[in-house]
């Protein structure tokens, strides 16, 4: 039996899975690290973190499953996008990465905007300059800190700095890439007018790579550390979404699925690059190779969720009993629109779809009658909403689905479920495998091992549906009302959000 393994370097942790060659799973295990906020709206990890939860978690399914580790062909990398890790010529990390949700990068992305100028920064980057995107975290770190920039020698992703480790290898895929905002989108290669206009040299970057494609092989230093073969290949891997995409069976048009990770995402796969011209939604490379998606992203959807349970609900506590799944109890208990409490999700900034990192997150309607309870459902509905913006975007480019796949950590919350179901207006369904981007990854580590013949048709056979919820016509309707005065909050918020941000 040949055996396959996916890496899912998340932003709450690094999340391991080995299947066997019918995707069937053998052992899983996952690895927390910190994320640090030295300033409001910044936003760091350690990449040595992420290193060590892979290496803990790979020795880990090792020695649950007891496989032979020649018997693992391939070896699929996910992660969190955008980050950016700095490495110098010894290969040390230089400084943490800043990640996809810091904020501090708005003058840079006008530097962008500027050099480049914004209609041919769409064109190429399919994009607007964003904080969340790479490229102006690159110019922060040359800006503020050039002693560090002086010394970078190479700039990786955090999923490739993970691939560095493993194979000695300098490489990226398409998808992840995409979200640098370096690469030609339509053309799946880094673009050499971007990096000429914004000076960055591209000895710095990785060698672009299809997602299905094998990037190297394990090098005899990890495997010693690790118990892994030097014969299992390592593939391109892909972005986290890209890879929760093809884990979800989202890989031809018509099809989408919406994530509640730390972040949250509506994703739609095209064959086209389909731009939206006010860039609300990003268009990246998807991990089919020639295609591509469109995806809204809001930023703190389960870190809203996770904020929640650690400075709120922090008494729902239970010998053997996972906190969330106390607070779902809590929540499923206050009827639809939480008795008139509405919370906005931006704890964090936001991207889909207002694009502006100085918002920040409310509580609309407080009243002496709110427990706990109303809290937590008001932030389930809160994101869920958030995430009806991201697909009214999507809707309004002319994408619309039948049915929503749903994954990430708030996706195996039924009642999370039920709500993005009633907003959404149509069936949202899961998998039996609760493994997303890990699943998606290790197919295509099947694929670019031979074990499977392209990427669509292994998702056609492998993709299986577990539970679906179906709108609830009441609180669809109810939905549709709190929606409209959700979306009127925030424009009436915009001008204090600034006075806010300058106080
Ligand atoms: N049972 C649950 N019910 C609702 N939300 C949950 C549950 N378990 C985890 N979550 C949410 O999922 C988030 C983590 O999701 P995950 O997909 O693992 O994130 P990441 O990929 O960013 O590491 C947590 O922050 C939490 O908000
Ligand atoms: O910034 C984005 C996508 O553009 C995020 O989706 C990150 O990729 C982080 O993902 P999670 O850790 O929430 O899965």
């Amino acid at each position: 039996m040949n055996y396959l393994l996916g890496l899912d370097i998340g932003t709450s942790a690094t999340k391991t899975v080995l299947f066997n060659e019918h995707m069937q799973v053998e052992a899983t295990a996952s690895e927390n690290y910190p994320l640090y906020q030295p300033q409001n709206g910044w936003a760091e990890q350690n990449p040595i973190d992420w290193y060590n939860a892979s290496l803990h978690t790979i020795q880990a399914v090792l020695a649950k499953s007891k496989v032979a580790p020649d018997a693992i062909k391939g070896i699929g990398l996910s992660g969190q996008m955008h980050g950016l890790v700095m490495l110098d010529s010894n290969n040390a990390v230089i400084r943490p990465s800043i990640i996809w949700c810091d904020q501090r990068t708005a003058d840079e992305c006008k530097e962008i905007t500027k050099e480049i100028g914004a209609k041919r920064l769409i064109e190429i980057t399919a994009n607007p300059a964003l904080t969340g995107f790479t490229a102006s975290k690159i110019l922060w770190v040359r800006n503020h800190e050039p002693q560090n920039y002086a010394k970078c020698a190479h700039i990786l992703l955090p999923k490739d700095y993970i691939r560095f480790c493993m194979t000695g290898e300098y490489a990226t895929e398409v998808s992840d890439a995409s979200g640098m905002q370096l690469l030609d989108i339509p053309k799946r290669c880094w673009s050499d007018e971007i990096l000429e206009k914004l000076a960055i040299d591209k000895k710095l970057l990785a060698k672009v790579y299809e997602s299905p494609d094998i990037t190297g092989y394990i090098s005899e230093k990890f495997a010693k550390a690790s118990g892994l073969s030097t014969k299992t290949a390592v593939v391109g891997g892909a972005g986290d979404n890209a890879a929760a995409a093809i884990g979800t069976g989202i890989v031809k048009e018509g099809r989408a699925f919406t994530t509640i990770g730390t972040s949250g995402v509506v994703f739609a796969h095209t064959d086209k690059p389909l731009i939206d011209p006010k860039g609300r939604v990003h268009t990246f490379c998807c991990a089919v190779p020639g295609c591509w998606h469109v995806m809204g992203v809001t930023l703190a959807a389960g870190l809203s969720l996770k904020w929640c349970r650690d400075n709120i609900a922090t008494d729902f506590k239970e010998k053997d009993k996972d906190p969330y799944v106390l607070m779902n109890e809590a929540a499923a208990k206050v009827p639809c629109g939480s008795d008139k409490l509405i919370y906005l999700p931006y704890l964090m900034g936001e991207r889909t779809p207002h694009l502006d990192p100085e918002c920040r997150g409310v509580f609309f309607g407080l009243s002496a009658i709110h427990t706990k309870a109303n809290m937590i459902r008001a932030i389930m509905e809160g994101v869920a909403y958030s995430l009806s913006d991201c697909y009214d975007v999507l809707k309004e480019m002319g994408i619309t689905v039948n049915e929503m796949m749903a994954c990430g950590g708030g996706g195996k919350s039924p009642l999370w479920r039920q709500i993005l179901s009633d907003m959404f207006a149509c069936k949202v369904k899961t998998l039996t495998a609760e493994e997303g981007p890990a699943l998606g990854v290790a197919i295509l580590a099947g694929v670019g091992t031979g074990i499977f013949k392209d990427v669509v048709s292994a998702c056609d056979e492998l993709i299986k549906v577990g539970s679906v919820c179906t709108p609830i016509q009441a609180e669809q309707m109810y939905y549709k009302k709190g929606h409209t005065l959700y979306k009127k909050l925030y424009t009436q918020l915009k001008d204090c959000y600034h006075d806010l941000a300058n106080l």
